[in-house]
């Protein structure tokens, strides 16, 4: 194994021939470039988070108050990032988060971040409220490993339906969404009065579902267009779910089941009573509730009350390689990361994506090599310190 992460070695070796890498190898960087590109509606829907975005600054802080601590001497010539979770082999404990509506970043949206997920071989888990249906985004991540994460809409034989076209289309592993059964205050997107999906964006899965189209009459065509997106408002979330109907989901899909949005230690406890497999404790970036614990704060927590009993991930608020090994250490399996590769998707469609996600790994790899860690499962809370 050469002494240089891959990606590292390739930016060096191409400067050789006077190349420069096209972005940022900086992903903190991204989002200030993305402004320049993005519709000031875009830009805001994405950079965007619930209220004064207290939240969303406080997950960033919270990674500043933990130090990782370096350790010398440990044989770094072979080291291995793979891991599995819920099943799925990965050669680096990072996912490309669920987000929807991603072509309003870019016209190739999902498609093109499908690519270079499965270029990279990194997990992407695709979001019920895609600009592309779910069939289209598995063929252009062919080989690569998929998860499908569930809006649960209120129309149970809508859930089934999405349930059993994601398990047609390969996708492994399911994601289910609690934080967001409707839309926080988000003051961005009020003041440019700007909902993506009354513009007929992020539809996509439900506008070619065959029981989302018996309810509207039909295939959705200029006739009950907008009967189907009052039918879209109507349907998103529901607001009624309870633990008890996690049952239900165990019924509908037989694979693994991962449940996103956890940050109290008890609501972990309970997925862990309900069969669940995983726990993501995120609070969707900051996004949902104004105010709400920084994510990483939440996830001792967490770790502590699932034990070995389900496996943990995280996301909100991840920007680079030190990030990801933060969160490692405090107990995550792995993480997921949203805002940049979107960030990414803005400034170069598939190669775009394909920088964010290489950056990250070759960062979270060098971080932890010249950390003294060989591979994810040394981490542990002896490489972390509070900051003074
Ligand atoms: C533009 C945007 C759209 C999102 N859409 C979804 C979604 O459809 N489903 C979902 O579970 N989470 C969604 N999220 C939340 C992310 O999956 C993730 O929890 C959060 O953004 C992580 O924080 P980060 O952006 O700081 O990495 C979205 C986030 C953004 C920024
Ligand atoms: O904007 C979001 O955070 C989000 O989760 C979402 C919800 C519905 C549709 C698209 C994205």
């Amino acid at each position: 194994m050469s002494s240089l992460a891959d990606f590292q070695n390739e930016i060096y070796l191409s400067g050789l021939g006077d190349a420069l890498p096209g972005f940022p190898t900086d992903l903190t960087k991204l989002e200030a470039l993305a402004e320049r590109r993005l519709s000031a509606q875009a830009f805001g829907y994405v950079a965007g988070s619930a209220g004064s975005e207290a939240t969303a600054r406080a997950n960033r802080e919270a990674f500043g108050r933990w130090r990782i601590v370096p350790r010398m001497l440990r044989d770094m010539a072979e080291r291995d990032l793979s891991v599995e979770v819920l099943g799925t082999a990965m050669p680096a404990p990072v996912l490309l988060a669920p987000i929807g509506v991603q072509s309003i970043f870019h016209p190739e949206g999902e498609l093109a971040v499908a690519r270079a997920a499965a270029a990279t071989g990194l997990t992407m888990v695709l979001s019920t409220a895609a600009s592309y249906s779910m069939e289209d985004v598995a063929e252009a991540n062919g080989d690569g490993p998929r998860w499908y994460q569930l809006y649960w809409p209120k129309d149970r034989d809508l859930a089934v339906s999405f349930l059993e076209r994601a398990k047609a289309a390969g996708y492994t592993a399911l994601v289910v969404t609690l934080d967001t059964f409707t839309l926080a205050w988000r003051p961005r997107d009020l003041d440019q009065a700007y909902l993506p999906f009354l513009r007929g964006i992020g539809v996509a899965n439900y506008f070619s579902d065959p029981v989302f189209q018996r309810a509207v009459g039909g295939p959705v065509t200029g006739a009950n267009r907008d009967l189907a997106l009052m039918h879209w408002v109507a349907n998103f979330g529901n607001p009624s779910l309870t633990w008890d109907d996690l049952v239900f989901l165990r019924e509908h899909w037989d694979g693994p089941i991962a449940l996103k949005g956890i940050q109290h230690p008890d609501d972990a406890r309970r997925a862990v009573d309900a069969g669940m497999d995983g726990i993501i404790v995120s609070n969707h970036g900051g996004r949902q509730v104004d105010g709400a614990v920084a994510s990483l704060d939440a996830l001792p927590g967490v770790v502590e009350a699932v034990g070995d009993q389900a496996t943990v991930l995280f996301d909100s608020g991840i920007r680079t390689g030190s990030d990801v090994a933060k969160a490692l250490a405090l107990g995550a399996k792995a993480v997921l990361v949203a805002r940049p590769y979107a960030y990414g998707l803005a400034l170069g469609g598939e190669a775009g994506v394909r920088h964010v996600l290489r950056c990250l790994q070759a960062e979270l790899e060098l971080t932890l090599t010249l950390s003294g860690v060989t591979r994810p499962a040394e981490l542990g809370p002896d490489f972390v310190a509070p900051a003074p």
